[in-house]
């Protein structure tokens, strides 16, 4: 299976050590899931510069491409393709996250994370975050 999504996300963190999760509004594909903000890769763009574009776009922030760190990322078979989702971290952004699509947004204790259901694709990325935060 060779028909690769990418796709890039953001763990957000807040100075109390909580992180962001948006949920999936209905009508898209995995509604009412949980998720980390980010969308696809365009032509052209580097993964840093297609999540500051996509931090502008769904939460209305800003932040440089220098503030966001790699931490890790997913590979998932879904049924029509496969994700590739690399995941950074940010701590250092301007503007307070409000929803620009229709999406609700949760700050979340690393702890709390699981209490949120997310796509499938994610559950790896979890324990990662939990023991970095913890
Ligand atoms: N942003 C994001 N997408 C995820 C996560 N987990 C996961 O499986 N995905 C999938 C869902 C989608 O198939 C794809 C990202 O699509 P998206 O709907 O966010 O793309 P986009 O922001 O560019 O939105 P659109 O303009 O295509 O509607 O990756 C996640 O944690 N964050
Ligand atoms: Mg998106």
């Amino acid at each position: 299976m060779s028909n690769i999504l990418l796709v890039t996300a953001c763990a957000l963190v807040d100075t109390d050590n909580r992180i962001l999760l948006a949920q999936r509004p209905e009508g898209k594909s995995l509604a009412g899931l949980w998720e980390f903000p980010g969308g696809k890769i365009e032509q052209g763009e580097t993964p840093e510069e297609s999540l500051v574009r996509e931090l502008k776009e769904e939460l209305g922030i800003t932040t440089q491409t220098a503030c966001l760190a790699p931490l890790t990322f997913a590979s998932y078979a879904y049924e029509k393709f496969h994700l590739l989702m690399p995941l950074f971290i940010c701590r250092k952004f301007e503007g307070i996250p409000m929803p620009q699509e229709n999406q609700t947004l949760k700050w979340v204790r690393p702890e709390k994370l699981r209490d949120y259901p997310m796509p499938p694709a994610d559950e790896p990325l979890i324990p990662v975050l939990q023991d970095l935060l913890r």
